[in-house]
């Protein structure tokens, strides 16, 4: 790491060479300690540590304990034991780092002028030392809304509510639901009866447990119980999930009975119901100006960054009601903050009086292999989940070395069907069939946990154009070829095209077209030199996948020592699957996975804890 070291002076030089802290974290720091006028190497210290917590999506650093937490990734037994000369170096250095003792260092921060107290008004400092925590000003301030605002709406009954109008209006959509084959199980009741009764309800459930089914039963409720409950606002945290979401709710309203049916709702990106102006220049709906709505439904929850969370809880006027809903298994935003999980992880301590959380848990959709390896993976019990993939079952394969050792084309099945997949495709092309076309777009996804290197997308996106050669002539070369699947990497909101939106190139004449699901879920034909982002299509991170499902999944996981190997990350990847698993990596990797939740501190329990120990109450 040696080009990092020239901005680091003192203190914070071992800790770049002992791989602790990065380049960014120590300038930041710097200009945190400089605007705060603060020379003391050791709260420059702090400071980079909190940085560096924020990079991996905690919002708190704990002076008491960063030493230990640290030292476990830094000296992990699955780094150390594929460490190469650098690593083994760093891990040296890592041994010699002295750090401060946790007590003088609590108390130089407390009397830092860079450092604000808990009472100190906002905005006056960069870092907030809080029940000794440090953290970032502003996602301190996120961390205390979201907190204030979840409770406060937790604990803000609707007005006017008449009890046996909601208890009527239940049974009425359970026996219309019931009519059309779908008998709702006492979970779904119970959480369509609590959106009902609470103006904040939080729906939790992993794949196929019928979260979207109840979020069709919560607006037939809404309807049957209110008559009018207002507008209704859908909204996911990316559009491709709130594309689904709509359709969706679409497919299962289609069955119900005209006088209870949702009407047909538009869904958005959270970012667009908020109205944002812009990168960085915040949201025309917020505290003074909130959404014009008498229900927000928010799918895929788990997506949700901290900050996003607080911007669309201030956007909530009285008399809005929210519907959190989300899988809290699922890899965590790629900004700070865990909030579905830290709500759902609560709710059990604080109960469902205080945060109203359902969780769904039986599997409508198959009790399948997947399923079975989702659940297991979801309680953490790796020896079930190798049992699951060593079965042989049709739908899960399981090869079970490591990923960087083996091609494409040395995992069975997996070239062919790529190949038939793309001959399909040129075929649909060439009859002009678009939604043909579309719809093979996601019948297979390589997903991967990194981006380069030998696990990367990179590298097995470069296996898959050679291995579509013959098929798809030209791929990788720059240039459009028919029949080569796309995907969109930004939002754009004129064309209504949503970031991970995926496609297929149909024509070259006049010029290159592509093929992509328009706002009401139709293909619709664009010129590709109009949809700037559009980049070709092979392997995928799981990130990216997030929100969307594919027939048939291939996922390359990391080796063991990869810091991006956590339970959430193979869950996510998983779930994405509907008939067809193959999951390459060693035994080690998926034992590692299975065994190591993601883990980002956040306040929102102990916050509520606080106020529950305290008054009773969980609000402000
Ligand atoms: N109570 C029920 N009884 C029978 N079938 C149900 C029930 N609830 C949902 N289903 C069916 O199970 C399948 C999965 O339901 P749904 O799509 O609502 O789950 P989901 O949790 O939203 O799944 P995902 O997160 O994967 O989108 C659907 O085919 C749905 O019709």
């Amino acid at each position: 790491m040696p080009d990092l070291i020239p901005v680091a002076a003192g203190v914070l030089v071992p800790f770049c060479r002992a791989g602790v802290l990065e380049a960014a974290d120590v300038h930041l720091a710097r200009l945190v300690c400089r605007a705060g006028g603060e020379s003391s190497p050791d709260v420059e210290l702090a400071a980079a540590l909190t940085v560096r917590e924020l990079r991996l999506g905690s919002v708190q650093m704990d002076p008491a304990t960063i030493r230990e937490q640290v030292t476990q990734q830094i000296l992990d037994p699955a780094v150390m034991a594929s460490a190469g000369p650098a690593e083994l170096a760093a891990a040296t250095e890592f041994g010699e780092l002295e750090w401060p003792d946790p007590d003088r260092w609590l108390a130089e921060l407390d009397a830092s002028p860079a450092v604000a107290g808990p009472m100190t008004p906002p905005n006056r400092r960069a870092l907030r030392l809080d029940d000794g925590l440090l953290h970032p000003e502003r996602y301190w301030q996120d961390e205390q809304q979201v907190a204030a605002l979840t409770a406060a709406l937790a604990e803000d009954p609707p007005a006017g509510l008449d009890g046996s109008a909601v208890e009527a209006a239940v049974r009425a959509v359970d026996l219309a639901l019931a009519e059309t084959g779908t008998v709702l199980d006492p979970a779904q009741i119970r959480a369509s009866e609590q959106a009902c009764r609470r103006r904040l309800s939080i729906l939790a459930g992993g794949p196929g447990t019928g979260k979207t089914t109840t979020v069709c039963a919560i607006l037939a409720v809404l309807r049957r119980a209110l008559g009018d409950p207002g507008p209704v606002r859908l909204a996911a945290p990316s559009g491709k999930a709130a594309a689904r979401l709509r359709d969706a709710v679409a497919e299962v309203s289609v069955g119900l009975p005209a006088a209870i049916r949702p009407p047909a709702v538009e869904a958005t990106t959270v970012h667009s119901l908020l109205g944002s102006r812009g990168p960085g220049r915040g949201f025309s709906h917020g505290r003074h100006d909130p959404l014009a709505a008498g229900v927000v439904i928010v799918d895929e929850a788990s997506m949700l960054s901290l900050p996003m969370a607080a911007r669309l809880l201030e956007a909530i006027g009285p008399s809005t009601r929210l519907v959190l809903v989300g899988d809290p298994g699922q890899l965590v935003s790629v900004d700070a903050g865990s909030v579905l999980t830290d709500v759902v992880a609560s709710a059990a301590d604080l109960g469902p009086d205080r945060l109203p959380v359902t969780t769904l848990t039986s599997n409508h959709r198959s009790g399948g292999a997947i399923a079975r390896l989702a659940e297991a993976v979801r309680r953490g019990d790796h020896e079930a989940a190798l049992d699951v993939l060593e079965a042989e079952d049709p739908s899960v394969r399981f090869v079970g070395v490591d990923a960087a050792t083996v091609a494409l084309e040395s995992l069975p099945g997996v070239a062919g069907q790529v190949r038939s997949v793309a001959s399909r495709m040129v075929e649909a092309v060439d009859l002009s069939d678009d939604v043909t076309a579309l719809g093979l777009v996601d019948e297979h996804r390589l997903l991967c946990a990194h981006r380069q290197g030998p696990y990367g997308v990179e590298a097995w996106s470069r296996q898959l154009d050679a291995a579509l050669s013959d098929v798809l002539p030209g791929l990788g070369r720059g240039r459009w070829v028919l029949g080569e699947p796309v995907i969109v990497n930004r939002n754009m909101r004129q064309l209504e095209i949503n970031n991970g939106d995926c496609g297929v190139v149909v024509s070259q004449d006049p010029v290159p077209t592509v093929v992509l699901p328009s706002g009401s879920g139709a293909a619709r034909r664009l010129p590709c030199a109009l949809v700037a982002s559009l980049r070709p299509l092979q392997a995928m991170t799981v990130h990216k996948a997030q929100g969307s499902q594919f027939n048939r999944v291939t996922v390359v996981l990391p080796p063991p020592e990869s810091p991006l190997l956590t339970r959430e990350l193979i869950y996510t990847a998983i779930t994405r699957a509907r008939a067809g698993l193959m999951v390459v990596g060693s035994r080690e990797s998926v034992v590692r996975a299975v065994a190591q939740p993601s883990l980002r501190r956040s306040g929102l329990g102990r916050i509520w804890n606080l106020r529950t120990q305290r008054g009773g109450q969980i609000g402000p």
